[in-house]
């Protein structure tokens, strides 16, 4: 990949170098981009929020009152240093033609800057030149004990590749992908956007069945075996099925859903009582969603659902050898 790279920002201080720099990426203004080979799991940034705001009630079909997110930025805002100032009114912001000829031009850099932080909103300096692919290849998360968002690559990334997130949920079609990236502003020309129609049409059937296969397998994902004949027939379907929702995830590419993938064909094992492939799995997504966030809910939960199948893996083992002995 050829890009002219923009020196600026890139901290020196004492440690490990910075392995990303913030430089122009063609037609997406700037971009952030690694400065070294990356493995999945290796922290690219961490990055502490500039302003983070408690939002106002979000009203149903409307959203949060603009004006009521307005008055907590400025607030925010006048509390910060002219560097500080400086940074975020740097931003890349969509704006409507009201909000150009606005004063106050902070909601609309917000709203096409800011993340959700449990249950606040934060504004990010350096992830705020993350751009949006709909294949990314770093997923984020915010840790409350760091206070800072962490950017964790998800696949290998070479020296000089773009990083990029997603900004929107991904089990969609093109078309309607383009829909939700209205509110920022731009035509996606990311690598999956940009494919002929054929590849085009592959990759919204590849999605449309992901998110099929994910809504059917919602009602299976307990962990109590099945008891009649019909029901553990149709269990091992589903297992079967699941390794094909895996493999469909890993062909087009969605990093950003593998845990989720492998966390259903673990569950799905586990209920037809193949505590060897259900432990692979549990592997799998666990180790996949301990990069992102050790301390999530979901990487919580995968280590005890892990250990139990482990331990239904060694009774199976123990009961097997009795038997033969
Ligand atoms: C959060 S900012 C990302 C950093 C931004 N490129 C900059 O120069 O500061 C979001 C804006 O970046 C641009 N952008 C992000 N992803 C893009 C993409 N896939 N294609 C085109 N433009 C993109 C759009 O202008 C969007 O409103």
């Amino acid at each position: 990949m050829s890009v002219r790279y923009v020196f600026f920002a890139v901290a020196c201080t004492a440690g490990a170098p910075e392995a990303y720099m913030i430089g122009s990426s063609p037609g997406k203004g700037l971009g952030v981009f690694a400065t070294q080979a990356l493995e999945p799991g290796d922290i690219i940034m961490r990055d502490r929020p500039v302003i983070r705001i408690t939002p106002p009630p979000f009203h149903d079909g409307i959203g949060y009152s603009l004006n009521e997110v307005g008055v907590l930025l400025r607030r925010e805002f006048e509390l910060l240093a002219e560097d500080a100032r400086a940074d975020i009114l740097s931003l890349t912001a969509h704006m409507t033609a009201a909000e150009k000829e606005a004063i106050d031009q902070l909601v609309p850099i917000f709203r096409s800057n800011a993340y959700n932080t449990d249950q606040a909103i934060s504004l990010f300096p350096k992830v705020a030149r993350i751009n949006h692919s709909c294949r990314p290849n770093v997923g984020y998360a915010w840790s409350e004990r760091l206070d800072k968002q962490v950017v964790t690559a998800l696949r290998p990334i070479d020296q000089g590749e773009e990083i990029f997130v997603s900004y929107i949920p991904l089990l969609h079609s093109r078309e309607d992908r383009q829909k939700r990236l209205d509110q920022y502003g731009f035509k996606c020309t990311c690598e999956v956007c940009a494919q002929d129609t054929a590849g085009l049409q592959a990759s919204d059937q590849r999605r449309k069945d992901i998110s099929k296969a994910f809504s059917d397998f919602e009602p299976q994902l307990t962990l109590s075996v099945p008891q009649s004949k019909a029901a553990k027939k149709k269990a091992h379907n589903n297992a079967k099925a699941s390794i094909q929702l895996a493999e469909l995830v890993q062909e087009e590419g969605l990093a950003d859903y593998y845990v989720t993938a492998y966390r259903v064909v673990a569950i799905l094992h586990a209920r037809i009582e193949d505590w060897k492939e259900a432990t692979l799995w549990g592997h799998r997504s666990y180790k996949l969603s301990k990069m992102v966030d050790p301390q999530s809910d979901m990487t919580k939960e995968l280590v005890a659902m892990t250990n139990e199948f482990i331990s239904r893996w060694n009774d199976d083992v123990r009961n097997r050898s009795r038997k033969t002995s």
